[in-house]
């Protein structure tokens, strides 16, 4: 990503500049560029196209989330005591390392508090890793010296210390020391910040833990939930069943876990587990529901029976069968929550040792156990105490964890129940991630572990047949371009330019197509840049337009000009002022000492032209245009026999013409 129309930015997919055109996603015409298009296909002709696909929800997998087991932090006072102490003792060139840290600590609070929360994420690495940088010095000024969690410094020995070849040892401690110090910094105004600040906490969770909650704590949550701040318990049992249901769907695809057993207990998480069922029969689960201690409570009630409405089936414990993985894929722990105490009573101790022995199978596919903020039986505080409890592959934990949940090790740890008000967490110090887009659930703790070498898709997608191409390549790509607006996927401008200079090295990097124009592909960008130095060397290049939603992606071959100046400078003024700026503020594929030399550029110019006037094309920015000569439409299919259709040009009675080959895949 190079130049600011490389870089891909959430904008309405319609880049139609012509504001007296309707939007119509369905029209071939909509496409990428308000320049003519020749022979529109007419949308009647589109293939019929798969939409399972299309409507992926944003993944939760969050890399800045750690859920490091967490110490209970020190006081802070006592920290900052410490720090300070020793910084005061180690002289004046860790203090102004300190300083430094604080300065840094300050800016990224300032960015924290008026910046988009998931950039933030990667800004709080960014400003970690600065913050490792100036501890690194302020560590090489104090001699070496170790800072643990609570702020307790120790000197290390001189033949530990600032030993290039000791890089681990050094990194502990500076981590150490940045741990400390962002406790001290950071963590009061972190904590005073109310949860509406979430990208704030997202990057926060990369040097701090989440909260959690004791069971006294838990059930006062609930009693401030359901006193002072107006909620009912239907209302929180309902965002609560939805959450677990999302997380669950989040993990496990109704495509290969459809069959749902939700074991509900006589409580709330029993309710929790009524909401879930229903919500998973709405999201294509097939769920079945053992509920054996009833409560005649009107909520519990009017859950049954919109459970039977939607003939949902409920099964006694005896009728169970003895191994539930024959007949489920999934079964939901909603027996107790953080009111349980004690050990399971009957019927729910068979039920739980019936949990347990499916972790002891092992010749066959079990099934999967998702509990519900507390795996039943644990202990709400201790966990499971003599490990002999369920190990549930995935926990939702609702409102926030509980102290138990810090023993869980199982693959997925959800949190639900998007519905914490400031005031609780304020009361709670709760530190929470944020819920990414409109998700109900957010994942904590490390992404699974995942085998590269086993993901694959089974893709499914309707044929494409020879006889369904178009005669012309440019009709099939708008064709194609015009399902991938359709669906609603994000930028299917988006391409990736690949360019060969004279040492005979490929480069790729993602560029936005701004056109299609006289049947060639139109994009904008910096003529000193890396690409544009290796298509003034050669001038053929590759665009590769990935389709994920629809199995597809799309291959351009070509030879590439510039487009005329006047085109150039048409489309430099049709862009955004601010990036019109941009692109005068970046030497594209320079070295830049900091992001803060752009800053500064960047605002230097806004106050030059904040009067309005015309910003001046920079002579080396403009666009090319691309003339293929060869197109492969290649489209995903079951057993990796996907489709790849070739067009290639060939002269029939003088005429140029296309020719379709199928490629095998
Ligand atoms: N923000 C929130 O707070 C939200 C909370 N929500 C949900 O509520 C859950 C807490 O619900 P809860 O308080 O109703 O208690 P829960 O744990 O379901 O079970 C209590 C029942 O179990 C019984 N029981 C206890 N021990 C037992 C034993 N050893 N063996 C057998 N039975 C035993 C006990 O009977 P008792 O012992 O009192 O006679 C009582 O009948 C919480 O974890 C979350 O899922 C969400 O809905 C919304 C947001
Ligand atoms: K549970």
């Amino acid at each position: 990503m190079s130049s600011v129309d490389e870089i891909p930015q959430p904008h309405p997919t319609n880049t139609n500049t012509n504001p007296s055109q309707p939007r119509d996603s369905h029209s071939p015409n909509h496409d990428v560029s308000s320049q003519p298009i020749n022979s529109p296909t007419p949308p009647d002709s589109r293939a019929p196209i798969s939409l399972h696909d299309a409507t992926t929800l944003p993944t939760e997998s969050n890399p800045y989330i750690t859920p490091a087991p967490v110490s209970d932090p020190a006081p802070a006072k006592n920290t900052l005591d410490s720090v300070k102490d020793v910084l005061g003792r180690w002289g004046k060139k860790a203090a102004e390392a300190t300083k430094r840290a604080e300065d840094l600590a300050g800016n990224m609070w300032q960015h924290l508090k008026t910046g988009p929360s998931f950039a933030d994420a990667a800004v709080g690495r960014n400003f970690r890793a600065s913050l490792d940088t100036v501890l690194h010095s302020a560590y090489i000024g104090l001699g070496g010296s170790r800072v643990d969690d609570n702020g307790s410094i120790s000197k290390v020995s001189s033949s530990e210390s600032c030993n290039s070849d000791d890089e681990e040892d050094e990194c502990v401690s500076i981590d150490a020391l940045a741990t400390a110090i962002s406790h001290v910094i950071l963590k009061p105004q972190f904590r005073a910040l109310s949860t509406k600040f979430s990208g704030t906490q997202q990057a926060m969770a990369s040097f701090d833990s989440f909260s959690y909650l004791t069971q006294r704590e838990a059930v006062e949550v609930d009693e401030s939930l359901m006193g002072p701040l107006g909620f009912s318990v239907d209302q929180l049992m309902e965002l609560a069943g939805l959450s677990v249901a999302t997380s669950i769907a989040e993990v496990y695809k109704p495509s290969d876990y459809s069959r749902v057993l939700t074991i509900c207990g006589p409580g709330n998480n029993g309710g929790d587990g009524l909401v879930a069922a229903r919500h998973l029969h709405h999201f294509g689960y097939k769920p079945l529901v053992c509920y054996p201690k009833r409560t005649q409570k009107p909520l519990y009630a009017g859950l049954v029976t919109q459970l039977e409405a939607l003939s949902i089936p409920f099964m006694s414990v005896e009728d169970l069968p003895s191994d539930l993985s024959d007949d489920f894929d999934v079964v939901v722990d909603a027996m107790f929550g953080f009111s349980f105490h004690g050990s399971p009573r009957p019927p729910f101790d068979d039920l739980v040792n019936r949990l347990v022995s499916l972790h002891n199978q092992i010749s066959q596919k079990r099934s999967v156990i998702i509990s519900i903020d507390i795996p039943s039986g644990w202990h709400v505080e201790e966990g499971d105490v003599d490990g002999t409890g369920i190990k549930p592959d995935l926990l939702v934990s609702l409102t926030a964890p509980k102290l138990c949940a810090k023993k869980f090790i199982g693959p997925h740890h959800f949190l639900g129940g998007r519905f914490v008000p400031p005031a609780i967490a304020e009361k709670y110090n709760l530190i929470l991630p944020p819920y990414p887009g409109t998700s109900m659930c957010v994942r904590i703790g490390k992404p699974p572990q995942v085998d590269i070498s086993a993901m694959r898709e089974n893709y499914i997608s309707p044929e494409f047949l020879e006889e369904q191409a178009e005669a012309d390549p440019i009709n099939q790509f708008h064709k194609w371009f015009g399902d991938a607006l359709a669906v609603g996927l994000k930028e299917p401008n988006a391409m990736a330019l690949s360019t060969v200079g004279k040492d005979g090295k490929p480069s790729s990097r993602m560029v936005l197509l701004k056109g299609v124009d006289k049947n060639d592909f139109v994009w904008y960008t910096n003529y000193e840049s890396q690409k544009a130095r290796e298509l003034s060397e050669n001038p053929h290049a590759s665009l590769l337009f990935h389709w994920d939603g629809l199995n597809r992606q799309v291959r351009v071959e070509g030879y590439v000009q510039k487009v005329s100046d006047e085109e150039s400078e048409q489309y430099f003024h049709s862009r955004p002022r601010g990036s019109q700026i941009g692109a005068i503020v970046s030497k594209q594929s320079t070295v830049v000492p900091g992001r803060h030399v752009l800053h500064q550029k960047y605002k230097e110019l806004e106050q030059k032209y904040a009067d309005g006037s015309l910003i001046p094309k920079p002579k080396n920015w403009g666009g090319y245009r691309l003339t293929p000569h060869a197109f492969e439409f290649w489209q995903g299919q079951k057993s990796r026999l996907h489709d790849r259709l070739r067009y290639s040009p060939c002269e029939i009675n003088e005429q140029k013409v296309w020719k379709v080959e199928r490629l095998a895949p």
